[in-house]
């Protein structure tokens, strides 16, 4: 049985709703034959305007777009694998079909319109920046440890609006990959290279799932697969199942290839004030293989001390 229609989970979101979008036009590009459509979902994490961690994690971004596909209501989920928590483990019926080709993976810096800043570098003692990712918080205490971070949520839209039109805010930080796929990267002052703010894992990966069963939608989706990003994606994924770390957790990771085809992982973990951290650095090796080099790194990390770290943090 061929495939006629897939049918795409996404958040409703409009940057998810871009990231779907692509991703019909590359089945468009596979397949133009096979028709496709969106089904957008609004999940719990995006109704909720509190603290997420009382939510249970950012895990609430993605459970409702994967319970579509387990369902059989659509045949595939669009997520951002930086939102894919690691802690969770995925429903047994599905799998990853998919890992596109990753995006920019850095943070950016945003200021208020008509603002002479372009440079944290420049911002007053104790001016304050909004973020609500932990992993940003501490790293921007790393460097900046007068700044006074406060957490912000919500569309991409609402936080530049909230930037420009309250007073509170002298700076945002968010992902650049992010904000480029709602148009509005022309507001990115500022862009914080891995070295100084490294990502999340799986940052500026779109990650895509079916049920394990749909042998057509696998064989076809597949064909979409970036075998680099996947190695990648699955050495910085195996170091953080490891870490057990829970949505309140500052850890970062990021994976790159090197033109030899040798993997290099780095991994860190703060403490929330950024005051403490673990930091890792190994390369993929003889073996080159991306789940034993996410373990190694992790197993460097524990011997640092992460553990004490994570489970210092509430949660
Ligand atoms: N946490 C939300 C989220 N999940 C993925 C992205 C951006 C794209 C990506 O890095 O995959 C964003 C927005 C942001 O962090 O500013």
């Amino acid at each position: 049985m061929s495939v006629d229609v897939i049918r795409i989970a996404t958040r409703s979101s409009p940057m998810a709703l871009a990231q779907a979008r692509h991703v019909q036009q590359l089945i468009r590009d596979l397949n133009p034959e096979v028709k496709s459509e969106l089904m957008p979902h609004t999940t719990t994490a995006d109704r909720w305007k509190g603290d997420l961690s009382k939510l249970g994690g950012k895990g609430g971004f993605v459970a409702g777009v994967s319970a579509l596909v387990e369902s059989g209501e659509a045949d595939i989920a669009v997520h951002c694998v930086k939102d894919v928590p690691g802690d969770v483990p995925q429903i047994e019926a599905l799998t990853w079909t998919a890992f596109l080709p990753r995006d920019d993976v850095r943070d950016c810096v945003l200021f208020p319109e008509h603002s002479d800043h372009t440079s944290l570098d420049t911002l007053p003692k104790g001016a304050t920046v909004a973020t609500s990712a932990v992993r940003r918080k501490a790293q921007l205490l790393r460097d900046r440890p007068d700044l006074k971070v406060v957490p912000m949520r919500g569309l991409v839209h609402h936080r530049i609006n909230s930037l420009d039109h309250a007073v509170d805010y002298d700076a945002l930080v968010l992902s650049y990959a992010g904000l480029a796929r709602v148009g509005l990267q022309n507001r990115a002052a500022q862009i914080l290279e891995p070295e100084r703010m490294l990502p999340a894992v799986g940052a500026g990966v779109l990650g895509i799932e079916a049920r394990c069963d749909r042998t057509n939608v696998r064989a076809l989706v597949g064909r979409l697969a970036h075998a680099r990003t996947t190695a990648e994606v699955t050495a910085e994924r195996a170091m953080l199942a490891k870490l057990r770390g829970h949505c309140n957790s500052p850890v970062a990771g990021y994976c790159t290839t090197g033109s030899d085809g040798q993997l290099s992982l780095r991994g860190m973990v703060f403490s929330p004030d950024g005051t403490q951290f673990a930091h890792a650095h190994m390369w993929g090796g003889a073996k080159n293989e991306p789940n034993q080099l996410g373990v190694l790194v992790f197993a460097e990390l524990m011997r640092q001390g992460a553990r004490r770290i994570i489970d210092s943090i509430p949660h």
